[in-house]
């Protein structure tokens, strides 16, 4: 199985979902702000607009893989299953006594159900206590609506946990201490399951802080890494050396923006549409600037600039210039529809996208532009702020650049 992704527009073959599940059902107003939602969302509906997102990719021939699914059938290896137990055993909040009691709770577990917990994390409640089996100091002393487990209502963006440069995966550094346990799953899954066997990786996740949002795929060899609330400097630097040792790019442009959620990826503000057109967040098309790294000839990244991201850009991926589509006519639509994800769109093949529904303006813009978008609702999807491309982690793309030999 060749997975293989050197664009952000190639024709989609294959991609990586989660469908939202109980992990959701978790959120309450309590947690739902530490837990990086902005509301509580209606599950059944969310796994409804999940459902109709799924459908309208497998309709245009894209193969769809669950997380979920990948999870359980990589937790009926006996190697992988030790492994994803230990790491939620080795927790230092349990103590001892709480730890026997979750590893026998864990221990039981077919691995589908298995997944489940590793996903929609353990309550407090669900834990199997009695007179011959107490739960010692720590479960005794824990607030009821606290988890023993953490829940993972963020794996429903796959885009941030991994990605796929070449034919090498890399599993990320998350930022977040509610998202960072999200790629211990995505990490056993590309190690163990069998349909990645052999395949190299290209980050992990134990390097500096990289979020896949941040990662964007100009061109063959070029790359866009957005630097603010989740990646860091570090990481973008780390990232440049992994991609230029493995010979998977050649230019890397490192892109500064706001340190704040409404910009937390560089995918909110900016995604591509076309070889040569972005769809970008109008507020700061004409501001963003981008550093320019390239491979010395001594293997260490050598940085100029900056310069205005769209020159730096056009430049890298060889084009007189880089076509820019507006989100929403004014600037309050287009702050508005921004929030919303209408930056947010994925590409299914060059001039073909998808795109919420809600962001009317946006996506009028696109089809003037001859740009045909796919509408999809997501009213409770993107309560966790993130839209179509957050929601994907394309592992197949028709290669704009064949792959060599
Ligand atoms: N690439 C993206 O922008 N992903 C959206 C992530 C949303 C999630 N609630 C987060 O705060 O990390």
């Amino acid at each position: 199985m060749t997975h293989y992704v050197d664009s952000e527009v190639g024709r989609l073959g294959t991609v990586l979902l989660h469908r939202p599940g109980p992990e959701l059902a978790r959120l309450t107003p309590r947690n739902n702000d530490s837990l990086l939602f902005d509301a509580i969302p209606w599950v059944g509906r969310a796994q409804e607009e999940h459902d109709a997102f799924a459908a309208e990719l497998r309709g245009r021939g894209v193969e769809v893989l669950y997380l979920a699914t990948l999870l359980a059938e990589t937790l009926a290896v006996p190697e992988a299953r030790a492994e994803l137990t230990e790491q939620v055993l080795g927790s230092p909040r349990l103590g001892d006594t709480l730890r026997r009691r979750v590893a026998d709770h864990l221990a039981y577990l077919d691995p589908a159900a298995l997944a489940d917990v590793l996903t929609a994390g353990l309550a407090h409640e669900e834990v199997r206590i009695s007179a011959e089996r107490p739960g010692g100091l720590v479960w005794t002393m824990m607030d009821r609506h606290e988890f023993v487990i953490d829940p993972l209502p963020n794996l429903l963006f796959t885009r941030d946990s991994s990605l796929w440069i070449g034919d090498r995966v890399g599993v990320t550094s998350l930022a977040m201490p509610a998202r960072r346990r999200e790629t211990t799953l995505t990490d056993a899954i590309y190690r163990y399951h069998p349909r990645f066997v052999g395949t190299r990786a290209v980050y992990h996740p134990g390097l500096e802080h990289l979020e896949g949002g941040d990662v964007l795929l100009l061109a063959p060899g070029v790359l866009a890494v957005g630097v603010g609330e989740r990646t860091t400097p570090a990481g973008a630097e780390r990232l440049a050396r992994q991609v230029f040792a493995a010979g998977l790019a050649h230019t890397m442009l490192v892109v500064p923006i706001a340190q704040e959620r409404a910009t937390m990826h560089l995918d909110t503000v900016c995604t591509m549409v076309d070889v040569d057109t972005v769809l970008m967040y109008p507020n700061v098309a004409s501001t963003l600037s981008a550093y320019t790294v390239i491979a010395g000839p001594d293997g260490e990244p050598r940085v100029d600039g900056p310069a205005p991201f769209l020159r730096a850009a056009a430049d890298a991926m060889d084009l007189d210039q880089l076509r820019v589509i507006d989100t929403g006519l004014d600037p309050v639509t287009a702050e508005r529809e921004q929030w919303d994800d209408g930056n947010n769109t994925l590409a299914l093949a060059p001039r073909l996208c998808v795109g919420y529904e809600r962001n009317v303006e946006t996506n009028a813009q696109l089809e003037r532009a001859g740009i045909e978008v796919i509408p999809i609702a997501g009213s409770e999807l993107g309560s966790g702020r993130g839209g179509p491309r957050c929601m994907s982690c394309p592992l197949v793309r028709e290669p704009l650049r064949p792959p060599a030999g």
